[in-house]
């Protein structure tokens, strides 16, 4: 198999180059990549565990062997240039669907300068797309469980972390809607992408969303991370908006759920890293629906380490498992009662150098023809409120929901 990449005047929009038939994007402030076509898949089974790690080794091996048998032409040489493999993994070992995709066309946009990667032979690499068709009418259906049971499954977990040695447990609900014929994901895609500016818009295997949330970019042998936890709404004015944010950057159950999520990173991160820098307090980021306590981290690898397996180890962060891990992921899988799939689960890229780009699936929907599957989640720790959490998830939703309803 060859690959080759050359460089692209094209200056269009990188989502407007989508075809509507299972598009892939990764794409931030009108750069990252969008690709389209299969030039190979691996679908992964489910695993014995829960907090297993298998199908990343899996993943990892196949990465190897994948890349070692193609023929690389880059003219462009930087991270994402050459071949690229969109990836996206379930939340819980237990559920099967993590799914990687060496795509036939790549179209990628970095600093300013853009490339087209072709795997093997494509006639017409940029064909003229139809523009997205929009959703149409939706009929939306609860999900798993109602408001009024979630809220008590809220309740039951901070009682287990009054009474257990349980600290925070991310839990997370699902809502559903119905469009009367399939849905073009790049509908949901542009809108997310013009209102979520500071977010990476993705979308794999009709698993499509903005996520806020960096679990790692690797550039050579930097690494990077954005640490999120800790929410609070957007305000009406910009007093009261002000008057939100000071309140959330001083709110110690805010302050408290934040810290476990960069601790559990920093453990993680720790065993693989030369250099670890971790600021000591959360800025603020402010995005359309909510903001958040942010605390980006900065980290130096040894340079032969592959990156899959820092991704396994970091993955689940506490800001969508919790603390301790293994509890908490007990916890959600014996309370949530739904299949997480692959929401909150690692999303992105990785080149055959190693460099790529991850998110935490956050703020997605699964869309599958005329069906979409949204996903919503809020940490709890000792004094969580459920009808303030209840709050919290809807405003998450409101991004693909919005996105979805065009409203
Ligand atoms: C779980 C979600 O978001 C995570 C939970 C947060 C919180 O509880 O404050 C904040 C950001 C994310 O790390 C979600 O968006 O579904």
């Amino acid at each position: 198999m060859t690959a080759r990449t050359v460089a692209l005047r094209d200056q269009r929009a990188l989502l407007d180059l989508l075809p509507p038939a299972a598009p892939l994007a990764w794409v931030r402030r009108g750069e990252g990549l969008v690709a389209w076509g299969v030039a190979a898949r691996l679908e992964l089974p489910a695993e014995p565990e829960r907090s297993g790690i298998q199908r990343f080794t899996a993943a990892d091996e196949w990465l190897e062997s994948l890349f070692s048998t193609i023929v690389v032409d880059d003219d462009v040489g930087v991270p994402g240039s050459g071949p690229v493999v969109f990836g996206s993994f379930t939340f819980d070992g237990r559920d099967a669907g993590s799914t990687l995709i060496l795509p036939r066309v790549v179209v990628g946009r970095r600093d300013g300068q853009t490339w087209l990667t072709v795997v093997g032979d494509e006639a017409d690499p940029l064909p003229a797309v139809p523009p997205p068709r929009p959703v149409g009418a939706l009929r939306w259906r609860p999900g798993t469980l109602s408001e009024a049971e979630w809220c008590a499954v809220v309740s039951q977990a901070v009682d287990r972390i009054h009474t257990t040695g349980l600290a925070k447990v991310v839990l997370a609900r699902d809502l559903v809607a119905e469009a009367d014929h399939p849905i073009d994901v790049r509908t949901p895609l542009q809108r997310l992408a013009a209102d979520y500016p500071d977010c990476y818009v993705y979308s794999v295997v009709g698993l499509t969303g903005a996520t806020p949330e960096l679990l790692l970019r690797r550039t050579g042998t930097r690494l990077e991370s954005l640490v999120l936890a800790g929410t609070a709404p957007r305000g009406a004015t910009a007093d009261d908006d002000a008057v939100l944010a000071k309140t959330l950057l001083t709110s110690a159950k805010d302050v408290e759920e934040h810290a476990y999520a960069v601790e559990s990173l920093r453990e993680s991160l720790a065993p693989f890293c030369t250099e670890l820098d971790v600021p000591r307090h959360p800025e603020l980021l402010r995005l359309a629906n909510v903001q958040h306590l942010a605390t980006p981290v900065r980290a130096v690898l040894p340079a032969k380490t592959a990156t899959l397996p820092v991704l396994a180890a970091l993955h689940p962060t506490a800001a969508v498992g919790g603390t301790p891990t293994r509890v908490a992921m007990d916890v959600i899988g014996e309370l949530e009662g739904m299949r997480r799939d692959r929401y909150a689960g690692p999303v992105g890229w990785i080149d055959a150098r190693g460099d790529g780009e991850w998110g935490i699936a956050l703020r997605c929907a699964q869309i599958t023809g005329p069906r979409a599957r949204l996903f919503a989640g809020a940490g709890i720790v000792a004094d969580s409120d459920p009808q303030a959490e209840l709050a919290e998830t809807v405003a998450k939703f409101r991004a693909v929901r919005a996105a979805l309803t065009g409203r």
